[in-house]
């Protein structure tokens, strides 16, 4: 980066994290520079999929990326992504440095690239072709596509002089899902990597939000190149909600362009339960028959399509009217919300793009009164997404085997009144009842094969842990640093979660988690 440009930088990103000193709390013996971390969410498509207009959304499931620096002598550069067995090390020297800054071709971190380089892409190729040589060619692949993303990326934002360092992944988001891993994970090195090399500020309390949306914006611009790396011709979708947070509306009238997006800052964060079928699905193949079925009953489904981006729309009208509360919506407004996500399902039915565990998985929910449920993105397998009805509604036992089911509307009324008067006791017996379904809930799901996750809706965006020490008061002096070996020790999304310092909110009143010492670019905040 040019001297006149680092300049300008406020000040290092690095000093203005966390608001101390972090050499002076480390243990002597970590490396030379403290190790940090980031971290950005997964999505789903809140409603739309399929039409014109959709809505989609953060989600607290998350990929966390430690970068830990070597000694000098090293020179090396690895990559450990210990979910998809892929461990790596490059000898910085011997990466393509003089293609990637060949005159007039190479990036300023704070380019818009919207096509990959042929030349690079070739000159990165024997970098790639030695990553996994003896794993299935199916595995080689996944492989080879992580590397080309990190290659890429370090190779346009680094450079031959970058310090020696590990980058190691962990993600809670299950892959291929529909849920934007992948684009979670070029969040992730897109930041990582704009860190090391000072082209961010902050993310620091007070920040003006358009100071923290040119940040988003800087990180969310290469996490597409890094998609594209994946995908070949990504949306932009996934990486702009893991980038942003919160949820986005994307339009699409011409689908040889990319979607317009625009932030949607006033979505509530709302308790979410997902549950992934574990069935794969190609988003491709569901549009294929959409498409197939467009052309047999054109009217007829323009009709659905049509009724489905009036589903987005009202959902948008909703959020972004002047009464709008999204700290504390309305009953009124999530029985809205809600009411949308039943018609939104009923709809994606009728086109086709449901599938046999879908509807189980709804079927199991929605005898529970619990919420409203909807498949989520292109079908055809993936996942379910319930949005919680606030407070229980009156449930009880049915006593035909299915557990528990909702009373009618009348008695749900006279209950929520009740309950407005009534002691906190009451209040938690309710909540104790509401856990008590999804405990119940939770081993039908698995017992059937499916898998539950517990989660907040419309969180934040990408967020960082400079330096990756927890200071949880209780633990090492200094605090608790989040090495290496007890980042890849700890076992699933609890305890990777319970490490970086997420205390798990979905059973809390209130739906936002708390991450402890990580920070965030909100603009949501800042504007109000
Ligand atoms: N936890 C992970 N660790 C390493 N690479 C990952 C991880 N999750 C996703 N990826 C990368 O992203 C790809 C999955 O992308 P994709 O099939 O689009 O799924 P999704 O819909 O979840 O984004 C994987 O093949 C892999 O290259
Ligand atoms: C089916 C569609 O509406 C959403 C695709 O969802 P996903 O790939 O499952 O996240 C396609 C699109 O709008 O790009």
């Amino acid at each position: 980066m040019p001297a006149q440009l680092l300049s300008q930088l406020p000040t290092p990103a690095a000093t203005r994290l966390n608001g101390h000193a972090p050499l002076m709390k480390r243990k002597q013996s970590s490396p030379m520079m403290p190790s940090f971390m980031v971290s950005a969410p997964g999505k789903v498509i809140v409603y739309g999929e399929h039409a014109v207009a959709a809505i989609a959304a953060a989600i607290s499931l998350r990929s966390y990326l430690l970068v830990s620096f070597l000694s000098k002598s090293h020179r090396t550069v690895s990559l450990r992504f210990p979910d998809i067995n892929l461990e790596h090390t490059w000898n910085i020297d011997e990466l393509p440095w003089e293609v990637f800054s060949a005159k007039g071709k190479k990036r300023n971190y704070y380019d818009l690239v919207t096509t990959l380089d042929p030349d690079f892409i070739a000159a990165l190729q024997p970098h790639v072709d030695v990553v996994s040589p003896h794993v299935p060619e199916s595995t080689r692949k996944i492989h080879q596509a992580s590397a080309t993303t990190f290659l890429y990326l370090y190779c346009s934002l680094a450079s031959r002089r970058s310090p020696p360092c590990i980058y190691t992944l962990r993600s809670t988001i299950p892959i291929g899902a529909g849920l934007g891993s992948s684009a979670s994970i070029s969040v992730c090195l897109s930041a990582a990597l704009l860190l090391q090399i000072r082209a961010l500020s902050g993310p620091h309390q007070d920040q003006p939000a358009q100071e923290c949306e040119l940040q988003i914006e800087r990180i969310n611009r290469w996490a597409f190149v890094g998609e594209m790396c994946i995908h070949g011709n990504p949306s932009g979708v996934d990486n702009t909600v893991s980038a942003g947070g919160k949820a986005v509306l994307f339009q699409r009238r011409d689908y040889t362009k990319p979607p317009m997006v625009a932030p949607i800052w006033n979505f509530p964060e709302l308790p979410l339960l997902l549950v992934n079928t574990r069935q794969s699905r190609s988003t491709l193949t569901e549009v294929a028959k959409v498409a197939t079925l467009r052309e047999t009953h054109p009217l007829l489904i323009e009709n659905v399509l049509d009724s489905i981006g009036m589903i987005t729309e009202s959902a948008h009208r909703l959020l972004t009217s002047p009464g709008f509360n999204p700290r504390n919506p309305s009953p009124s407004a999530l029985k809205h919300l809600g009411d949308l996500i039943t018609i939104n399902h009923g709809l994606l039915v009728s086109l086709g793009v449901s599938h046999p565990k879908l509807e189980r998985i709804r079927e199991l929910i929605d005898h529970t009164g619990i919420g409203w449920t909807k498949l989520t993105g292109a079908g055809g397998g993936g996942c379910a997404i319930t949005i919680l009805k606030p407070q229980p509604t009156s449930l009880q036992p049915n006593g035909n085997g299915n557990g528990l089911h909702h009373s009618d509307s009348s008695s749900d009324e006279s209950e929520d009144s009740e309950e407005a008067d009534c002691s906190a006791s009451i209040i938690s017996n309710t909540t104790k009842l509401k856990h008590k379904i999804l405990d119940t809930l939770e081993v039908k799901l698995e017992n059937e094969g499916f898998e539950k996750f517990e989660i907040t809706l419309a969180g934040d965006g990408v967020g960082v842990l400079w330096p990756a020490v927890l200071h949880n008061g209780n633990e090492e002096e200094g605090g608790e640093e989040i090495d290496q070996e007890k980042f890849l020790r700890a076992e699933g999304t609890e305890g990777i979660e319970r490490l970086v310092g997420v205390i798990s909110s979905a059973r809390r009143k209130l739906p936002r988690d708390v991450r402890e010492g990580w920070k965030f670019w909100r603009p949501w905040e800042t504007d109000a």
